[in-house]
């Protein structure tokens, strides 16, 4: 239901979304670059490339870009299924098409960061809920991911999503990874962890 809704948003409320989401993470770029006040401090980044209605995350890459950050991006794990690796994004980075049809650096293993090395994770999501929760697209790929990080980890993980992507409660699981925070064109939802 949230995906029929979300690709039921016009071209036009698609691009102004994804120019709110660059927006509201230019206006708390301070609360992103502060390392002794907040857990949100960030120079490695994980991104991702936008699929199906997601909200355009081209924008808030620019974004990222133009504030100096280094960006990598998601890649299916060539031996161990449903884990995803972190590759350095470049604009010149070679790419190639995975199984679902996303755009996702051919792998290199230079280019490879150790999910623990990273500061910040922006990951995808169909829904969430005020108690910081997501839903995927049912793949696991993240929440196996980050299962991966260490227990006393500094690394923030932030959902980007749609305002309608907001639900009441999120369907919670034992193995759900809860976020640091999600940023929607409209406001940047934090949760204390
Ligand atoms: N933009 C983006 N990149 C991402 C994710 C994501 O959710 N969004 N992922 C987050 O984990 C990983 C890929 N996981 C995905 C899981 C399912 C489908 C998908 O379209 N599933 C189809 C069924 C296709 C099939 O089974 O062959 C569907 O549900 O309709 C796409 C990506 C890594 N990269
Ligand atoms: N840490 C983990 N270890 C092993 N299996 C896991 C782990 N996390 C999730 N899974 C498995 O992955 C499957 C899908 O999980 P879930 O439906 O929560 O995915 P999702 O969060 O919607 O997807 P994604 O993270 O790819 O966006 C579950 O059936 C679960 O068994």
């Amino acid at each position: 239901m949230i995906r029929q809704r979300r690709n039921a948003l016009s071209p036009v409320a698609q691009q102004q979304a994804a120019q709110g989401l660059a927006l509201q993470f230019t206006q708390h770029l301070a609360l992103f670059d502060t390392p002794q006040t907040d857990k949100l401090a960030m120079q490695h980044v994980a991104i991702y490339l936008t699929h199906e209605g997601e909200i355009d995350t081209a924008p808030l890459i620019a974004a990222l870009q133009a504030a100096g950050k280094t960006l990598y991006l998601p890649v299916l794990h060539p031996f161990a299924p449903g884990f995803l690796i972190f590759q350095r994004y470049e604009p010149n980075t070679p790419m190639r098409q995975n199984r679902f049809g996303i755009a996702e650096p051919m792998l290199n293993c230079h280019e490879i960061k150790p999910v623990a090395e990273l500061d910040s994770i922006f990951t995808p999501l169909v829904a969430f809920d005020l108690q910081g929760q997501r839903l995927g697209m049912g793949g696991g790929f993240y929440d196996r991911t980050l299962a991966q990080l260490p227990a006393n980890h500094r690394c923030a993980i932030i959902g980007l999503a749609h305002d309608c992507q907001l639900v009441d409660t999120v369907p919670n699981e034992p193995w759900d990874h809860p976020l640091s925070a999600i940023l929607t064109p409209s406001r940047l939802y934090t949760f204390k962890r």
